[in-house]
């Protein structure tokens, strides 16, 4: 693995007398794509929610970018989260700004920052998402892509290491899907930034991560590469391990062996 930007160390975390995530470890590589796969309810969410401390661990620690994040004052995680970008299934825009202002929030909140700063760095992530031509558009007038692009724009304003990605398209269809994956496989080569995305999609982790772990009952049930195939070989111990290695197995093909159509002569 490239050096761990991201590392858990024996996490937990209850609501009352449920278990959501039980002792877990983990490690993500700087510049990985680590998908979480799981059922309904195994603690995927959870699990991610540990890594901004959105979710606090009864017990455990959780270190991203060299800095211990539980044991940080509030102002010095205030601060560590500016590393940490988000986004989510619904989006979770703010519906009476406009795109620019829901991209600028988080530079404003922050502080330190120039309108003229921060109206270059709006310009520049909207560019990116490939919306610069709906600045001044509200959420109401977006597509559901297009407002998924917007909440990618505003995680990364603050040139986060890291982005978070909780079912970020589950409420998409398949043609959106596959363009916003390939937006985030684009930022993650171009921004070099680490991704950790949770999915219940077998397709979307198969599709875009390069390292996948498989969540069962709040605990890790077994984790591998998807981008060796000699990983992809072996026996795999959950079912939706094997699921994921043999689809994960025929992209890789794919790529190998490209479609008649795609061949120019
Ligand atoms: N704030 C909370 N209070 C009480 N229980 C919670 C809370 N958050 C999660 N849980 C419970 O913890 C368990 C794991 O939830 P989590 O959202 O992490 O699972 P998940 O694998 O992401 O599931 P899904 O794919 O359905 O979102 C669930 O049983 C859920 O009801």
């Amino acid at each position: 693995m490239t050096t761990p930007l991201i590392r858990i160390e024996h996490a937990s975390k209850s609501f009352g007398d449920f278990h959501a995530v039980r002792d877990v470890s983990l490690e993500v590589g700087q510049g990985d794509i680590f998908g979480l796969i799981g059922k309904s309810g195994a603690g995927k969410s959870t699990l991610l929610r540990l890594i901004n401390l959105l979710e606090r661990p009864d017990a455990g620690a959780v270190t991203v970018d060299g800095r211990e994040l539980t044991s940080l004052s509030k102002r010095d995680l205030r601060d560590a989260r500016s590393n940490i970008g988000m986004i989510f299934q619904q989006f979770n825009l703010l519906q009476n700004a406009s795109v620019f202002e829901n991209v600028a929030f988080p530079l404003r909140i922050h502080g330190g920052q120039t309108k003229q700063q921060i109206a270059a760095r709006v310009a520049d992530c909207l560019e990116l998402v490939g919306l610069s031509d709906k600045i001044e558009s509200y959420p109401a007038q977006l597509s559901g892509g297009q407002k998924q692009r917007v909440a990618i724009a505003r995680a990364l304003a603050s040139k986060p290491a890291v982005l978070l990605c909780d079912e970020p398209t589950s409420a998409l269809d398949a043609e959106t899907t596959r363009a916003l994956l390939a937006t985030l496989k684009d930022i993650n080569h171009r921004l070099d930034v680490t991704i950790v995305i949770v999915s219940h999609e077998l397709d979307v982790i198969s599709e875009i991560c390069n390292r996948v772990a498989v969540i069962e009952n709040g605990a890790i049930a077994e984790q591998f590469a998807l981008d060796d195939a000699a990983t992809l070989a072996a026996p795999r111990l959950t079912a939706l391990g094997r699921e994921l290695a043999a689809a994960s197995a025929a992209n890789t093909l794919a790529v190998i062996a490209p479609q008649p159509e795609t061949i120019h002569v």
